[in-house]
């Protein structure tokens, strides 16, 4: 580990009038204290995308069919997505796991593609429980695999993203049991709900809620309103803070998994660098639980790790200031600041 001061004694004898970059910096610092040292990495990076479908959307939570889950793997498959378009621009590797996808699989599928679906989609939780115990260790693995298999890839930095329609409606739901958000904040439009939408999503998160809160254990409790890729993402975020890789948060469905990883793994908020604000109103409140700053605040509300992705670049110019910018005494000069 290295403190705080050590990195800003290194940025300070910079060949640069001291603070001269302003926030890098403070990103700077931020960056070297997810992976313990002066000399952070950005690359190689990888985003894993986490798909699955969520049993709650037969009670009319979102604007979109289930279907198009499988339509947008379909697309991410075909490296047409918004996800592949802001990836490729910024050189991150790319998978897409299947933790639980409703109807076909896809053919002929390229080789970032795994098929690891636990059930089709999640039950529904407007009715009861939206998985079990045994289902939620299953997705979480998965995760927790994942990061494993990044790593040894040699990827310093990880992002995770999901698709899933319907997934606001945990993602809600997990940010009022994780980080006590009331309902009115907790549930936003997500892809698109309309006012009729947004006042049945809106009920169903409330008694979703009020049912888990019930439960005396803790892991029941977050099953019980839960997306597969949600606990996938959880798992990842775990086991990639363990590996020393440095966490790169999207929106507000990736921040509902890092908000139950901390709560299952604490200290997995230490690997953590929140990438944007999302548009969804609940997300201020779960980054403030995870004592998080965004990075950007551009009213994106997407999903599919796209916000970390634009977000990338700016880790990528304060790991280049760090690494690669002289010193001021290499170059004989002493500071007049
Ligand atoms: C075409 C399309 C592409 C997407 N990519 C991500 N999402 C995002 O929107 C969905 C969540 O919103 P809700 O809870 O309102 O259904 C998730 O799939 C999320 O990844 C998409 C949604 C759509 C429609
Ligand atoms: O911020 C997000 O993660 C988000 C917002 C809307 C729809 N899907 C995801």
């Amino acid at each position: 580990m290295i403190d705080d001061a050590d990195v800003w004694a290194h940025i300070d004898a910079l060949a640069k009038p001291k603070r001269s970059l302003g926030r890098l910096e403070d990103i700077a610092v931020r960056l070297a204290r997810t992976q313990g040292r002066i000399d952070p990495r950005t690359r190689p990076r990888r985003i894993v995308l986490f798909a699955g479908d969520h049993g709650c959307v037969a009670a009319g939570v979102s604007a979109w069919p289930s279907a198009v889950t499988g339509m947008m793997v379909g697309t991410i498959l075909a490296g047409r997505a918004t996800s592949n378009a802001l990836a490729a621009a910024h050189g991150c590797d790319l998978r897409l796991v299947d933790v639980g996808v409703m109807g076909a699989r896809p053919d002929d599928p390229p080789g970032f593609y795994r098929d690891a679906r636990i059930a089709e989609g999640t039950a529904n939780l407007a009715d009861g429980p939206a998985m079990d115990a045994a289902q939620f260790a299953a997705a979480w693995g998965l995760g927790a695999d994942e990061a494993d298999r990044a790593v040894d890839d040699g990827a310093a930095l990880l992002i995770a993203g999901e698709m899933g329609i319907g997934n606001t409606t945990p993602a809600a739901a997990i940010t009022m049991l994780l980080a006590g958000a009331g309902v009115a904040d907790a549930v936003g439009r997500g892809a698109g709900a309309d006012d009729a939408v947004l006042a049945v999503k809106t009920r169903v998160v409330e008694a979703a809620v009020a049912r888990a809160s019930a439960e005396a254990d803790p892991v029941a409790a977050i099953a019980s309103v839960a997306g597969y890729e949600i606990v996938a993402m959880a798992g990842f975020f775990a086991r990639g803070a363990e590996r020393g890789a440095t966490l790169l948060l999207d929106g507000y469905v990736a921040t509902a998994g890092a908000l139950i990883a901390e709560r299952l793994a604490p200290g997995t908020v230490d690997a953590m660098i929140a990438g944007h604000r999302s548009a969804e109103p609940g997300h201020g409140a779960a980054l403030a639980q995870l004592g998080l700053e965004a990075l950007l605040d551009w009213g994106m509300r997407l999903g599919e790790g796209s916000g970390a992705l634009v977000a990338l670049p700016l880790l990528d110019a304060a790991a280049a200031m760090m690494g690669d910018v002289a010193r001021l005494d290499a170059i004989g000069a002493e500071r007049a600041d």
